[in-house]
């Protein structure tokens, strides 16, 4: 395919689609990647490729051919290491998700007042359950995430499956109900699971009256793309998790905005 030639530089468009398709695909495994432990292994890596290549230049033989062994395993090592960020990847292709995740472009598609209109249906119910819930001070963590990851949470969650509803919410967070224990997990517009046991985030720079509920909302946030809302059972306050910082005392008008943003 033709394109341009700066006498040594020849760029053709295929090349322009080759280097756009690179840059996208190294986006999206950075968003996968962002807040995990991935990124230091990454770093890790690359530290060691430099190395490699910097000893390599010097001909020191040794420890050349000992970092070559290293990495000639190294290919099954990444694949077991990254094997979370994988199975993520192949979901988020597999559910079509770069389309969905892109608002903007349903908007375009569909028009944004029709979009609007659909995710306030899908959040006022939501939004209600938490105001009940912090006018009677019921503790409750509600998770959303985008791409639900059956093996993720088959292990840990009660499967419930079923539309939201205002009610349903309110009644699994009653104190004498056998599901209030845990959290719930929003994903594809319904209530998938409740019960749930979350990784917590061992963050130490936490305020001191976060305890295992706020913990498991902003583990789940970092470990994974879910954000979390947090009511608490001590002061009825609400926080929002997300990659693992939280905003704390949110406003109904804020969380509205906030799901309607990230959900
Ligand atoms: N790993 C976990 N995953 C999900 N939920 C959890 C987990 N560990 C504890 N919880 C929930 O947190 C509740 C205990 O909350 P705790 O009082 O320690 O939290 P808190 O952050 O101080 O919140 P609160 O302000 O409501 O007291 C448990 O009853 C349980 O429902």
């Amino acid at each position: 395919m033709k394109g341009f030639d700066f006498d040594f530089l020849k760029i053709s468009v295929t090349d322009v689609v080759d280097i756009v398709l690179v840059a996208l695909l190294i986006y999206y495994v950075y968003t996968l990647i962002r807040n995990t432990l991935a990124v230091n292994l990454l770093v890790g890596m690359f530290i060691i490729t430099v190395f490699y290549w910097v000893v390599k230049g010097l001909h020191m033989e040794l420890l050349t051919t000992i970092i070559e062994k290293f990495m000639s395993v190294g290919i099954i090592a990444l694949i077991v290491i990254f094997h979370p960020e994988i199975r993520r990847f192949l979901l988020m292709i597999g559910k079509n998700a770069f389309l969905q995740k892109n608002k903007a472009w349903w908007g375009y598609l569909f028009g944004r007042k029709e979009i609007e209109r659909n995710n306030l249906t899908r959040i006022k119910p939501i939004i209600d359950a938490c105001k009940t819930m912090k006018k009677t001070r019921t503790g409750a963590l509600i998770v959303f995430v985008k791409f639900y990851d059956e093996q993720f949470f088959a292990n840990s969650c009660e499967v419930v499956d079923a539309k939201i509803s205002k009610r349903l919410l309110e009644s699994i967070f009653q104190k004498n109900s056998p599901l209030h224990d845990g959290a719930v997990v929003i994903s594809e517009n319904k209530i998938k699971s409740a019960s749930c046991i979350l990784p917590l985030t061992d963050n130490d720079q936490l305020p001191s009256q976060f305890g295992l509920r706020h913990r498991a909302g902003i583990g789940v946030s970092e470990t994974t793309d879910a954000v979390a809302v947090i009511i608490s059972e001590e002061t009825g306050e609400i926080s929002y998790a997300k990659q693992g910082r939280v905003r704390m005392n949110v406003s109904f008008g804020e969380l509205e905005k906030l799901l309607n943003k990230d959900f």
